[in-house]
């Protein structure tokens, strides 16, 4: 069988560790089916990945069918993120993808400025790009608003976690969890999945739970923040990652909901990093890292024999 992606060109890269395979595809010619998608995202048969970035004109994704139409704020030229989940399933938004699809379309030269706009399914994301070279990247991504509808819970393990309901562009169920220590935090195991309503979550949602927000932290370029906190997250159509944008935006959502407030900067810290979300009444930004730690191009026939 011939193969979409033969001799293709791939970028391999991560923001706090959540990592990507790149792919350059102008004008949306490649077929990028589910199955393709987990191959190539498969860390023992494929390249490995949380996720797929294609890179593409968003007017190329209308005219081949891959968009129905521009989602809110998006202009046809804009370079549109067409994210993949690992299992090759779509999802709306990605908030390390944006940081890392901003830096690779810098770096590349495909944009000049350092200030732009990312297509998204959900919607235009504003970026600016504070530094950059072909390896590392300090990005900020204006993440729109993160919405609050309700509570629900989930279960990990004999444990039932209660949290806020947050649309950040794709669903999240944000869980605060008093007294939790960033030791016990990291001592949760989510080997066997966890459990979400799927009446309040129909499409699936990600899981972050969260320790309590603490006054104060180190913010970038020696700036102090608001609050400090950890996360962990349980990825819709992945799993466990070692960081999540979006889920790190709801995070912070949910720590200053928990503490009576609607706005404040918080340092979150991931296993895979930290990064800085701002919550104000405009909406939501997330600033961190981006690092491009690879390229290379797939063999023709790669995916033949499964
Ligand atoms: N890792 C991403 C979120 C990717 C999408 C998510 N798994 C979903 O299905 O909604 C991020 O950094 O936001």
């Amino acid at each position: 069988m011939s193969d979409a992606t033969d001799a293709l060109r791939f970028v391999k890269g991560h923001g706090t560790q959540n990592d990507f395979v790149v792919l350059a595809d102008p004008a949306a010619e490649l077929g990028l089916d589910a199955a393709r998608v987990a191959a190539i995202c498969d860390r023992q048969r494929g390249i490995g990945a949380d996720g797929l970035l294609r890179v593409s004109r968003a007017v190329a994704l209308v005219e081949r069918g891959v968009l129905d139409a521009l989602p809110a704020g998006v202009r046809p030229d804009d370079w549109f993120m067409d994210y993949r989940n690992a299992d090759g399933s779509i999802a709306e938004m990605c908030g390390n993808g944006v940081r890392v699809f901003a830096h690779y379309v810098r770096a590349t030269g495909l944009v000049d400025t350092d200030t732009f706009t990312v297509g998204s399914r959900a919607g235009a994301r504003p970026v600016i790009i504070h530094s950059h070279d072909q390896v590392r990247a300090d990005v900020t991504v204006t993440m729109g608003q993160a919405r609050v509808d309700g509570r629900s819970q989930a279960t990990v393990g004999d444990t039932t976690y209660h949290g806020a309901v947050i649309d950040v562009g794709n669903p999240h169920l944000a869980c605060v969890v008093p007294d939790l220590t960033a030791e016990q935090l990291a001592g949760i195991d989510f080997s066997a999945g966890v459990g979400l309503d799927a009446g309040v979550f129909p499409h699936g949602a990600n899981l972050e739970l969260v320790t309590p927000a603490r006054p104060g932290g180190d913010g970038p370029d020696g700036t102090t923040v608001d609050f400090s906190a950890h996360m962990r997250v349980f990825e819709r159509g992945v799993g466990e990652t070692r960081s999540c944008g979006t889920g790190l935006v709801a995070a912070g959502k949910a720590s200053l909901g928990a503490l009576g407030r609607d706005t404040g900067s918080l340092h979150i810290t991931v296993p895979g990093g930290s990064v800085l979300v701002t919550v104000d009444p405009d909406g939501a930004t997330l600033r961190g890292p981006s690092v491009l730690v690879a390229e290379g191009r797939f063999r023709p026939g790669w995916s033949d024999e499964g």
